[in-house]
C-alpha cells in the first residue's frame, strides 16, 4: 500500500512524458490563482474596507456595499483566471493522456503558465498592451492544445 502512490506516479511520468511538466504548471497556476485571491484581501484591508458586517467589526474597517475600483480590478483579474485556467487544466490533461507530441505540450504548458502569470500582474498593475498580449498567448496555447487533441483522437 505504501508503495502504491509513488509507483503510480512514476508509472504516469513514464507512460505520459508530458505529465511531469503538466503537473508542475498546474500547481504554479493554482498557487497563482490563490495569490490573486489573497491580493483581493490585501487590497481591501489596505483600503480598510469590508463587505461583511462581521469583517468590518473584527478588523475595524468601513462597511461598504459596493467594491472600491482597486478591489474590483483584482476581482476582474481573478474572474478572468476562473474563465480560462480550469479549461487549460482540462485540455492539458487530455492532451497528455491522448499522447500529443511532447515538444508541442512543452511549448504550450510553459508559454501558457508564463503568460497567465504576467497577465495577472499586467491586469492588477493596469499594464496594456501586456494584458491583452498575454491573454492572446494563453488563448493561442489553448487553441493549439485543442488542435493536438483532435489530431490525436482522429488519427
Ligand atoms: N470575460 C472577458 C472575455 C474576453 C477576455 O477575457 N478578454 C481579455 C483580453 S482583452 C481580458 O483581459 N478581459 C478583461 C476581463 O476579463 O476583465 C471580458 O469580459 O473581457
Amino acid at each position: 500500500m505504501n508503495d502504491f502512490f509513488p509507483q503510480m506516479t512514476s508509472n504516469l511520468v513514464l507512460a505520459f512524458p508530458g505529465f511531469r511538466l503538466y503537473a508542475l504548471c498546474a500547481v504554479i497556476l493554482v498557487i497563482k490563482m490563490f495569490g490573486v485571491g489573497l491580493y483581493t484581501v490585501r487590497t481591501r484591508s489596505r483600503l480598510k474596507l469590508a463587505m461583511n458586517p462581521e469583517d468590518a467589526a473584527r478588523f475595524n474597517a468601513q462597511l461598504v456595499t459596493t467594491e472600491h475600483p482597486d478591489v474590483e480590478r483584482v476581482l476582474r483579474a481573478h474572474r478572468n483566471d476562473l474563465e480560462n485556467i480550469p479549461a487549460f487544466l482540462i485540455l492539458g490533461l487530455i492532451a497528455v493522456l491522448a499522447g500529443a507530441p511532447v515538444l508541442g505540450l512543452q511549448i504550450c504548458f510553459i508559454a501558457y503558465t508564463a503568460a497567465r502569470v504576467v497577465y495577472s500582474v499586467a491586469y492588477i498593475k493596469a499594464m496594456q498592451p501586456w494584458r491583452s498580449m498575454t491573454f492572446g498567448i494563453g488563448t493561442l496555447c489553448m487553441f493549439a492544445l485543442c488542435v493536438m487533441i483532435i489530431i490525436r483522437i482522429l488519427s
